[in-house]
């Protein structure tokens, strides 16, 4: 029998540790999310972190960028958020519009305000598996929170990520090779054959493509822990990457929607309280 790693209920543990946290500390940090409100996943994510944000004391900013956008006119939003005293952290949701470089903006945001650890500083630091504590992608860092809690220990498992974008794959990679795994990073040129055989061994499968099935059942070894990344709507619905049938034969499997999306928001939250606590010191 599958057992389901329920992100529902671990974010609802995380954010009531946070609200508590937060309290204690008298502070209200402030998150600025700049996202482009003619997408419609992100005008979706953004209204349901502005809620999870305000239930643990945490205040959003949201900065919508119009269509004609350019990196150069977002830069300049990014400067003048980095300067701001009472903005504690800055979220660029991805999307941008299209004439926007995504990775050049991610690499504007001052390092200490980076909440979801996009920049090149933040990023190194994770490669490095530098000590201390930096903000890591909210995705990623919500998956090692959700093995942690049910005690799934990377260590010595045979880890297969399927994705390598700077927002999942490949800070989802580095810290499970930080948590001792060994890992590959498998992505759109990597050979059915190849992936095939990776699949067929694998401890852990992390999987965001965006394509609803693109996992199956009988790709999976028997008792394997799958992390379903994957956020698609079919017919209104959100579902993952991987098909249903997986429950059959895998160990742990994460569901679409209440598995990775609720532990993202917050895990963003968490990052946001950290960021606020580090500068008022
Ligand atoms: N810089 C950046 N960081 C992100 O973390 C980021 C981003 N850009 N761009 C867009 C994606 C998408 N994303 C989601 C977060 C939560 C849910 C979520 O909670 N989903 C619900 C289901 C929602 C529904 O029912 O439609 C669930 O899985 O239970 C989904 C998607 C964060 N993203």
């Amino acid at each position: 029998m599958v057992q389901i790693l329920d992100g529902k209920a671990v974010a609802k543990a995380l954010r009531e540790q946070l609200t508590t946290e937060l309290a204690a500390s008298g502070l209200k940090p402030t998150l600025a999310v700049v996202f482009d409100p003619a997408d419609d996943g992100s005008r979706l994510y953004v209204g349901m972190k502005q809620k999870a944000a305000a239930k643990v004391g945490i205040e959003t900013r949201d900065i919508a960028v119009s269509a004609d956008a350019t990196t150069e006119s977002v830069e300049k939003i990014v400067a003048k958020l980095n300067q701001d005293a009472s903005v504690s952290g800055i979220l660029i949701q991805a999307p941008l519009p299209k004439e926007v470089d995504d990775a050049a903006i991610f690499a504007k945001v001052a390092p200490e305000k980076d909440v979801d650890g996009l920049g090149v500083t933040n990023q190194g630091r994770l490669f490095a598996n530098e000590a201390g504590n930096y903000p890591v992608a909210a995705t990623p860092k919500g998956v090692m929170t959700l093995l942690n809690y049910y005690d799934i220990d990377p260590r010595g498992k045979r880890a297969v990520v399927v994705g390598r974008s700077q927002l999942f794959g490949r800070p989802m990679a580095a810290l499970l090779l930080n948590a001792d795994a060994t890992v590959t990073v498998a992505h759109r040129y990597t050979k059915e054959e190849t992936l095939n055989n990776l699949l067929a061994e694998a401890d852990i499968i992390v999987v965001g493509v965006g394509i609803p099935g693109f996992i199956k059942a009988s790709q999976i070894k028997e008792g394997a822990v799958v992390i379903d990344v994957g956020m698609n709507l079919v017919d209104g619905k959100a579902c993952g990457d991987v098909e249903a049938a997986a429950a059959d034969k895998a160990g742990w499997l994460t569901p679409v929607p209440g598995g990775v999306g609720p532990m993202t928001i917050a895990t963003l939250l968490e990052s946001t309280m950290e960021a606020a606590l580090e500068q008022a010191k």
